[in-house]
């Protein structure tokens, strides 16, 4: 297993990454699952990486993917066999489906053809209710869809997942196990998926778009870009560790660092006045409507 990770073009080495092993991982349910990947883009090759991390052997996986070029550097890389969709549903246990929504039909006729029955179907697209799967597979598929996010890289996913209709809760569990051993997992009702894509699916480009601005103030402030990503950047990761804390209420938080007639209310003060609040929750309810929107696209009502 290659000791570097590369996702959207960056790579950054393996001990920088503050990976840590989650107890999930001990693969109490999973065993000697097979797990299947179908689409290895950002998420994909995130989940494959955040397994085999985690502690996961390459023979217990195997990915699908359309480019060729883009298999063979991921074999290289991870030493994870790629197959076709045929060979990836019959062989696996676990058939995770990584690939976009747009891309989600010719994926599904492919896969109905050599689905064994009652196989466990895991779907990590956006929008996309479990109903859809359940109509387009073979009877008795069990579908949990999932709403993921490329922390999954770092062993810090945020995960939520829903059941479909012939998914128990053993099949819930082994979703849990798997997905815990890159993060934490949480159980919600398929009606809120498309509120969490919003939330945790598309966070991590907010906070990321965030500390691209903070760097840019930096700039313009007149400290070099490097010191300013490393000020940035480690405020982050301390805020966060602060976040998750016993102590992590927001407004408590912040309250502490706002002195009176201090630097920070100035600066809030200015945030105020751009309507900052308020855009995040319209970009938020934005990104809510665009999952809706993508799961329309394939609905048969
Ligand atoms: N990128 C993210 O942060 C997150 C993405 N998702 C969901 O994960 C899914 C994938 O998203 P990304 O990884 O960002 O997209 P991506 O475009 O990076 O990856 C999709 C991959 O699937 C491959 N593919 C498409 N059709 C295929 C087929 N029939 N057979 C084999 N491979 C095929 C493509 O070549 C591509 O490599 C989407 O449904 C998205 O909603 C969910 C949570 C977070
Ligand atoms: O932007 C997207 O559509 C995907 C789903 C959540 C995060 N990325």
């Amino acid at each position: 297993m290659a000791d570097t990770l590369t996702i959207g073009g960056s790579v950054r080495e393996g001990p920088e990454r503050g990976w840590r092993e989650h107890p999930a991982c001990s693969g109490r349910l999973l065993g000697m699952t097979t797990i299947a990947v179908l689409g290895a883009g950002k998420i994909g090759e995130s989940l494959m990486s955040g397994l085999l991390h985690a502690g996961r052997s390459p023979e217990d996986l195997l990915f699908t993917e359309r480019y060729p070029a883009r298999a063979k550097e991921l074999t290289a890389k991870y030493g994870v066999e790629h197959v076709d969709v045929a060979g990836a549903v019959r062989r696996a246990d676990v058939i995770v489906v990584a690939v976009k929504p747009q891309d989600i039909e010719p994926l599904l006729d492919e896969m109905a053809a050599d689905l064994p029955s009652g196989k466990l179907v895991v779907s990590l697209c956006a929008g996309l209710s479990t109903a859809l799967f359940e109509r387009r597979l073979p009877e008795g598929t069990r579908v949990v869809r999932v709403m993921p996010n490329t922390p999954m890289l770092v062993g810090e996913a945020m995960s939520a997942i829903s059941g479909g209709e012939h998914a128990e809760d053993e099949h819930l569990r082994l979703v849990e196990e798997l997905l815990g051993s890159v993060g934490k997992v949480v159980r919600v009702p398929e009606s809120q998926q498309d509120a969490v894509t919003a939330l945790s699916g598309s966070g991590p480009a907010y906070f990321f778009y965030l500390v691209e601005a903070m760097i840019d103030a930096g700039i313009l402030l007149g400290i070099p870009r490097a010191v300013a990503a490393d000020l940035i950047v480690q405020s982050a990761v301390g805020a966060a560790a602060m976040l998750r804390s016993d102590e992590g209420h927001p407004v408590m938080l912040r309250e502490a660092v706002t002195s009176p007639a201090g630097t920070t209310i100035a600066g809030i003060r200015e945030l105020e006045k751009h309507g900052v609040r308020a855009a995040l929750i319209d970009a938020i309810e934005a990104a809510r409507d665009r999952s809706v929107e993508l799961g329309r696209a394939h609905r048969e009502d």
